[in-house]
């Protein structure tokens, strides 16, 4: 068997990225980060003065979409990083307030459509893992491999807000959690594309496995898979 797409798909903070990028880096794979996709969409509109704790204005940010710009780079450490409009955001993008923005402007159904049009087209040669909410169900229904994570929400919450101290983003766990659930609540309810199981992934709970072992039980399934 040539190459494959693989989806992995799930709540936030469950692992997905680490698993995505695991994969990729054994199978030579292209890692795409749809996350960082509307992270950077809802951190231009910030910026705009188009988010506000209540209001997204809407109407100018769909006016304005085709003005984003979208992209990621390897840096010297073999780190993905997120580029919008030329500019590195990865640091940016990664605090709690834009992972919820970016929750918020990606139940718009314009914003949907432009960013899974862009994902299909860098899934187009095969050969990309990606990690997100829809990637099985919308972005690519025809995957040949699909994982859904779950965890915990306390077990989620503890290793984000342990990653977020480490890199210095003085938040507490409560917040932590509480970004957390949002995100999972509106995730799962929005009209558009909501986050769902699709019927023919695998799923895995990792709250109670190491980084190591969830790599190797995706790496058994993707050989039986493509064997
Ligand atoms: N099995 C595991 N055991 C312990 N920590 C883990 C495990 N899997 C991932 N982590 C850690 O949990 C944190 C969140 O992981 P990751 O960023 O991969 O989640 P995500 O689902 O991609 O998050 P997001 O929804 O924000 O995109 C990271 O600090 C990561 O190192
Ligand atoms: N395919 C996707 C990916 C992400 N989202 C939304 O973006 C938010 C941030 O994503 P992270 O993976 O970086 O946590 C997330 O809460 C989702 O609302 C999406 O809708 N579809």
């Amino acid at each position: 068997m040539g190459k494959i797409n693989i989806a992995v798909d799930g709540f936030s903070s469950c692992g997905k990225s680490t698993i995505a990028k695991g994969l990729a880096r054994e199978l030579g794979y292209t890692y795409i980060d749809s996350g960082a996709m509307y992270r950077a969409v809802a951190l231009f509109a910030y910026r705009k003065g188009w988010i506000t704790d209540t209001e997204i204005d809407d109407a100018a940010l769909q006016m304005h979409i085709s003005e984003i710009d979208i992209s990621f780079k390897t840096n010297s450490e073999g780190q993905q990083e997120t580029y919008l409009n030329g500019e590195n955001v990865e640091k940016e993008i990664r605090s709690l307030e834009i992972g919820n923005g970016a929750s918020r402007v990606s139940a718009l159904g314009f914003v949907r459509r432009e960013l899974v049009r862009q994902q299909q087209a860098m899934g187009k040669k095969k050969g990309v893992v990606m990690d997100g909410r829809d990637i099985g169900t919308v972005v690519f229904p025809d995957a040949e491999f699909k994982i859904f994570l779950t965890a915990s929400p306390e077990v989620r919450a503890q290793r984000r807000y342990e990653e977020l101290q480490a890199k210095g983003n003085p938040v507490t766990y409560e917040d932590t959690l509480a970004n957390v659930l949002e995100r999972d609540e509106r995730d799962t309810t929005r009209i558009e594309s909501p986050l769902r199981k699709a019927t023919d992934a695998i799923e895995l709970d990792n709250s109670h496995i190491t980084i190591t072992e969830q790599l190797q039980w995706a790496m058994d399934m993707f050989n039986k898979i493509t064997k």
